[in-house]
């Protein structure tokens, strides 16, 4: 069984750090910099994982994933969402073929 409390409490915690000191705190200096600067943590975070996968490097790669996952989640939490809202679009998506969907686009 995949442990994704740890994802809950880490949701939680990125809304609690929408009320704490950004000196003290990187989630919430990064709220303080704003959408911009979220987007451009995720981009980076992004390239870094390409790099590692490129690098056949796989401990890096799950570094960077978690970098990537992190950042995504702290940009979902400055737009008042959490990763319960994407786990409920992966629900909505469960057994639907990626290729059906795709087909279904076009009919
Ligand atoms: N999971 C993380 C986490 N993953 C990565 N990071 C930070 O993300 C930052 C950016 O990573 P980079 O690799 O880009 O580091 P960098 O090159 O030094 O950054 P730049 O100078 O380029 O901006 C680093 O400072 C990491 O420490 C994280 N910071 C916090 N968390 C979680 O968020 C919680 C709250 O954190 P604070 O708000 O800092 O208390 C923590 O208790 C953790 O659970």
């Amino acid at each position: 069984m995949i442990d994704i409390e740890v994802l809950r409490r880490i949701s939680d915690t990125l809304v609690a750090r929408k009320k704490a000191d950004p000196d003290a705190s990187y989630v919430s200096s990064l709220y303080a910099k704003g959408t911009d600067e979220i987007c451009k943590k995720v981009a980076e975070e992004a390239a870094e994982t390409i790099m590692a996968a490129k690098d056949k490097d796989r401990l890096h790669l799950v570094w960077e994933v978690t970098d990537l996952w992190f950042h995504s989640l702290v940009l979902l939490a400055h737009h008042g969402l959490s990763v319960e809202d994407v786990l409920a679009e992966f629900r909505r998506r469960e057994g639907v073929s990626g290729i059906d969907e795709k087909k279904s686009r076009t009919a």
